[in-house]
C-alpha cells in the first residue's frame, strides 16, 4: 500500500478534530462485564481462528488440537473468535450440512478442554465467494445467495475496494432488501442462526454468537443502515438464537467503514426477550485509519496521529455500548507483526482493553505475518513469533465480583487486580488469574489487600492459573502479582 503520510494526518486531523467537536464526552466505564455461569466476570484473551478458514475447501481453520494445545502453553489465552462459513452451513436453501457442523463441534471441543471460551462468528468479507467468477475474493454468504445481477466485480490492489463494485454493492442491496427483490434472503439468514444456536445451545465452552462479520451496507450508509435494515436483522437474529438458546452471549457489531476507524456508531439499543438481565456484548473492531493508509506505529508523527485514533474509538465504543447497556469485546485488532512500532501497538491496544473491561481478540491465528508464528517450510516449520511474548501476559481470567480495574506494568511485570463484592448475586468460585511460568517461576508473588489468614491462594502449575478466593467481609479486594522476590 503506497505510503501517504500527508493524506493521512490531514485526513485524520478532519475525522478526529471534527468528530471530537460532536461526539467526545466522558462516559462511564462499561457498563457491565460477560459473566460465566458461577457469575464472574469473564475477561476474554485470545486470537480469531482463523483467516484460513476462507480459503480452506471445508472452511475449516488451519489449526490442529495441538496448535490449541501449544496457543495455550506458550499464551494462556482464554478466548477464541472462531470462523464460520454461511456458505458451508447452508450449502443449499434450507439445507444445512451437519458434517459441517460436526467439524466445527470438534474443534469447539479442543478449546472446550482446556477451558477456552468460543465465540461462534458468522464471518463475511464481500458478501461471498462468487461474487466474481474465480471465487477468490470474498467470503461468506452461498452461491445461492449471492446476486450481483450480472454486474461487475473487479478484483483491486486494495481489497477493501471491492465492496465498491457494482455487483458487490448490488449483492448487499439485494441482502439488506433495499432493493425490495429477494426478502427470502435475510429470512435464511435468519434460520441459519436459529439452526446454529440448536446445535451449540448446551455446549458451555460457546460463549456466544457473532451475528455478522464488518457488515456492509452496500447502497445504505451510517444510520439509514445501522438503525434500518441491520438493526432489524440483529433483532431478528436474537429472536431466531433465543428461541434455540436462552443463555449464550449475542454479539453485535457495528458497520465496519467509520467505526474501525474510531467513528460513532448510530446502532440503536436492541432488546434482549431472555428472562434475566440482557446478553447483548457490543463487539467492534479497531484498524486506525493512518495505519489503513500505510503508517506504522513506529514513526512518531504517525504513532500520535494513531495514538487518538484510538482514543477516539476509545470515547465513542463506550458511548455506543453505554446507549446498548452492553459489555465490550474488541473482536479484531491486529497488524504485520514486522511494520516499525508493531509490538508497542499490540501493548497499546491491549492495555485499552483493560482499562476498558473490553475482552479482546487478535486478528488473527494464522501463518501469514499477523499472527504470532514464524513459520517456514510451506507452513511445516512453525515456531513462536514477536507476537507470542506480548500476549503471554498475566491478565484475570475470571474476576469473582465487579471488576474496579485490570492494569499491567509491563516494565516491571506487575499486574493489579481491583474488584468489589457483588453483594445483590450469587458469585461463586475462586478468582482465576493466568501467570505465564517462564517469568513467573511458580507463579510469581502474589498479595492482597485482604487481611492475612482471610483470603487464600492455590498455585495451579497445569494451567499456570492462581485461584484466589477472597474474603467476603470486604468490599473490595485488590490482588498483585510480581515475578517472585
Ligand atoms: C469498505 N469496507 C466495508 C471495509 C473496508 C476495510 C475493512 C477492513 O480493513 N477490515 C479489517 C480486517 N477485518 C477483516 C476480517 O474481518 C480482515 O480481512 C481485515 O484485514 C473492512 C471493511
Amino acid at each position: 500500500m503506497k505510503r501517504l503520510p500527508w493524506l493521512a494526518a490531514v485526513v485524520t486531523l478532519v475525522l478526529v478534530g471534527g468528530v471530537l467537536a460532536a461526539i467526545a464526552r466522558p462516559s462511564p466505564e462499561n457498563p457491565r462485564f460477560i459473566t460465566d455461569d458461577q457469575g464472574r466476570a469473564l475477561i476474554l484473551h485470545g486470537f480469531n481462528t482463523s483467516g484460513s478458514t476462507k480459503r480452506d475447501p471445508d472452511s475449516m481453520p488451519w489449526i490442529e488440537e495441538q496448535d490449541v494445545e501449544n496457543e495455550y502453553r506458550l499464551m494462556g489465552t482464554n478466548f477464541v473468535r472462531f470462523l464460520l462459513q454461511w456458505s458451508a452451513l447452508e450449502p443449499a436453501p434450507d439445507e444445512y450440512d451437519e458434517d459441517y457442523l460436526d467439524a466445527v463441534a470438534e474443534r469447539v471441543s479442543w478449546y472446550a478442554d482446556r477451558d477456552f471460551h468460543v465465540l461462534l462468528d458468522m464471518h463475511q468479507d464481500l458478501w461471498g465467494q462468487s461474487i466474481t467468477a474465480e471465487g477468490n475474493v470474498g467470503n461468506g454468504a452461498p452461491p445461492w445467495a449471492t446476486h450481483t445481477d450480472g454486474l461487475p466485480v473487479a478484483e483491486q490492489e486494495q481489497w477493501e475496494l471491492v465492496y465498491l463494485e457494482p455487483g458487490t454493492m448490488r449483492s448487499f442491496d439485494h441482502f439488506w432488501n433495499t432493493t425490495g427483490e429477494h426478502p427470502e434472503l435475510m429470512d435464511h439468514y435468519v434460520r441459519a442462526w436459529g439452526h446454529v444456536a440448536e446445535r451449540f445451545a448446551d455446549e458451555p465452552s460457546v460463549i456466544g454468537y457473532d451475528l455478522m462479520n464488518e457488515p456492509w451496507g452496500g447502497t445504505l450508509q451510517g444510520p439509514a443502515f445501522e438503525r434500518g435494515p441491520l438493526a432489524e436483522l440483529y433483532r431478528r437474529c436474537i429472536d431466531a438464537i433465543r428461541g434455540a438458546d436462552e443463555d449464550s452471549w449475542i454479539f453485535v457489531e457495528p458497520q465496519a467503514v467509520g467505526t474501525n476507524w474510531g467513528l460513532p456508531s448510530a446502532l440503536p439499543h436492541l432488546a434482549d426477550p431472555r428472562y434475566g438481565e440482557p446478553r447483548i456484548v457490543y463487539a467492534p473492531h479497531i484498524y486506525p485509519l493512518p495505519m489503513d493508509l500505510g503508517e506504522s506505529y513506529g514513526d512518531d508523527t504517525s504513532r500520535a496521529w494513531i495514538d487518538r485514533s484510538v482514543d477516539l474509538w476509545r470515547t465513542n465504543v463506550q458511548a455506543t455500548a453505554e446507549r446498548l447497556e452492553a459489555p465490550v469485546v474488541l473482536g479484531e485488532f491486529g497488524l504485520d507483526t514486522t511494520s516499525p512500532g508493531a509490538m508497542e501497538y499490540v501493548e497499546r491496544l491491549l492495555e485499552v482493553s483493560d482499562e476498558m473491561g473490553a475482552g479482546r481478540a487478535y486478528w488473527s491465528n494464522d501463518l501469514d505475518g499477523w499472527g504470532p508464528w514464524d513459520y517456514g517450510n510451506g507452513g511445516e516449520d512453525i515456531s513462536p513469533g514477536a507476537l507470542v511474548e506480548v500476549m503471554n501476559r498475566p491478565y484475570p481470567r475470571a474476576i469473582a465480583g465487579e471488576p474496579l480495574a485490570v492494569r499491567y506494568d509491563h516494565d516491571t511485570l506487575t499486574l493489579t487486580v481491583s474488584f468489589a463484592e457483588k453483594s445483590d448475586e450469587d458469585v461463586t468460585g475462586p478468582t482465576e488469574i493466568y501467570v505465564p511460568e517462564d517469568r513467573y517461576p511458580g507463579g510469581g508473588t502474589i498479595s492482597s489487600s485482604d487481611p492475612e489468614g482471610a483470603w487464600t491462594a492455590e498455585w495451579d502449575a497445569e494451567r499456570s492459573v492462581w485461584e484466589v478466593e477472597s474474603d467476603p467481609r470486604r468490599q473490595e479486594h485488590e490482588l498483585v502479582i510480581t515475578p517472585p522476590s
